[in-house]
């Protein structure tokens, strides 16, 4: 059997079949299915069910066995072919997507079938393609309006989507008639010039639009932009711009009064949906779905990828800059994003330099290895924030300087290290932080988080293990690796 199909079986055990012995035996022979897992650790009794994905039955182990080496897991094509144009899966071939990740497989039959969404699934999972099949697979590029609405939180976020969404759509058609008519893609973003937007919209309005929520709204509201023809809606990051007190009446507008969902497929995405039970319950009631929205939970016991190994060192707040310089001495990162957190108001005022500008300034004069070091931060202007990404997707190999900003959705694949330089809040805004790293979905790689703490911040970073279920194992200088 080929190995990527190997390894998205999944096996669960309800209480286990074998002696300890025995069980860990019959994992450990099956090391190429990397995925198959245990969910029990129970191996005295006698019950034990295993169960394939996609499968609603459970199985005892031998006739799992038998299962495992008959299961062909389908490929991108075989998901999509009657959903998706023959040019767009060429399309998707010829940019090497061939073997769906576990939330493409598991979404894009419910999203074909006409559900709305909940696409829940650990971040560098692939919801973004699986999202874009789906709004491949409603369009007609025949027709002048604007058909597929893609919500996002920040403009870097927008202009990533926006990139492999024209990636699809720069599909060489067969036919000679649509050939002269292809998908085109609006970034309507913040920063964006909106007057160039107006007459595009008028002119000739685009199949798709990837949009921020302030930008969205003002040609809403002048009634410039009209969603009479849309047919699918997504939210990504939707949790997020749920939290976000500047967004969250503007998105609740967009969901109920510019749109109905019952003339619209909703897709909401992120790698954390909190409380989802609640979460969905919200949707139904509220109307931002319709009552029979599918929750598409991914890897639900393990919120982070597993190829992620976390770490930490504990220092005192004068050493933190120089034990990040060893540290990056030791690790030689490809890639690496360094989080910072944001200045305080109290700091602003009292005319201190961010901690983002101190800390650029001394990897410019310490570092001695051979990766760019790069900023991007709020307070920088929109061309300067999109000159950083554009330098970091040169392939040379960056240090990327950052606060929060990054930590949501985006996406580069080379970064093998991240390092908190402070921690984050919340747990969230940790498994976001880490989620920017492991971002290649069939990668045998290792990944590596350290965080760089004071004593008293232990506590804190514990917490953070409790609530995402991982393990962070302390580094002494003399263990740094
Ligand atoms: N089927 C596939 N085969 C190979 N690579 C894939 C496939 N699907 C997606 N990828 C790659 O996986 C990476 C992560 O995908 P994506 O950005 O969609 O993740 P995500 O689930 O949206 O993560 P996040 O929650 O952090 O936003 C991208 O580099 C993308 O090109």
């Amino acid at each position: 059997m080929a190995s990527n199909s190997a390894s998205q079986i999944l096996a669960i055990t309800k209480t286990a079949p074998y002696s300890k012995p025995r069980a860990s035996r019959f994992f450990q022979s099956r090391k190429p299915y990397r995925n198959l897992c245990c969910l029990s650790q129970k191996f005295s009794n006698d019950n034990a069910l295993f169960c394939l994905p996609n499968s609603k039955s459970f199985l005892p182990a031998k006739e799992l066995e038998e299962r495992i080496s008959d299961n062909h897991s389908p490929t991108l094509r075989e998901i999509c072919q009657d959903h998706v144009s023959g040019n767009v899966l060429r399309r998707l071939e010829e940019v090497g997507y061939l073997v769906p990740t576990d939330v493409q497989r598991e979404a894009l039959p419910v999203l074909f079938s006409g559900n709305d969404c909940i696409l829940h699934a650990q971040t560098g999972s692939g919801k973004t393609l699986t999202y874009l099949l789906l709004i491949y697979s409603q369009i007609n590029p025949k027709k002048s309006a604007v058909q597929a609405l893609i919500v996002v939180p920040t403009r870097e976020l927008g202009m990533q989507i926006t990139k492999v969404a024209r990636m699809l759509a720069a599909a060489r058609h067969m036919d000679p008639e649509l050939e002269q008519k292809s998908y085109t893609v609006m970034a309507l973003l913040d920063g964006g010039m909106l007057r160039r937007h107006k007459s595009w919209l008028k002119a000739e309005p685009p199949a798709i639009v990837v949009a921020t929520i302030g930008s969205l709204s003002q040609l809403l509201e002048k009634q410039i932009f009209k969603l009479d023809s849309l047919r699918v809606l997504v939210v990504d990051e939707v949790d997020f711009l749920f939290k976000s007190s500047k967004q969250v009446s503007s998105l609740r507008k967009l969901l109920t009064s510019y749109s109905s969902c019952n003339n619209r497929q909703t897709v909401f995405a992120s790698a954390s949906i909190l409380q989802h039970r609640r979460f969905i319950h919200d949707c139904i009631q509220q109307k931002w779905t319709k009552g029979d929205v599918v929750h598409v939970h991914v890897n639900r016991i393990m919120p982070m990828p597993a190829c992620l190994y976390h770490r930490f060192v504990i220092c005192g707040r004068k050493a933190k800059h120089q034990v990040l310089l060893s540290l990056l001495q030791s690790n030689l990162p490809e890639s690496g994003i360094i989080f910072v957190g944001e200045q305080s108001e109290k700091s602003k005022k009292s005319g201190q330099a961010p901690s983002t500008t101190v800390l650029i300034d001394f990897l410019r004069a310490s570092y001695e290895g051979s990766l760019d070091i790069l900023l991007l931060e709020e307070d920088m202007n929109f061309n300067s924030r999109a000159a950083s990404l554009t330098d970091m997707r040169k392939g040379d190999g960056y240090l990327l300087v950052s606060t929060d900003i990054v930590a949501r959705g985006i996406d580069l694949p080379e970064t093998t290290h991240i390092y908190n330089f402070d921690l984050p809040k919340t747990a969230i805004d940790y498994l976001h932080r880490a989620g920017r790293t492991g971002r290649k979905p069939f990668s045998d790689k290792k990944y590596y988080v350290t965080n760089i703490i004071l004593w008293e911040e232990r506590f804190v970073l514990q917490r953070f293990e409790n609530e995402l279920m991982f393990h962070c194992e302390e580094l002494t200088m003399e263990t740094q690796g």
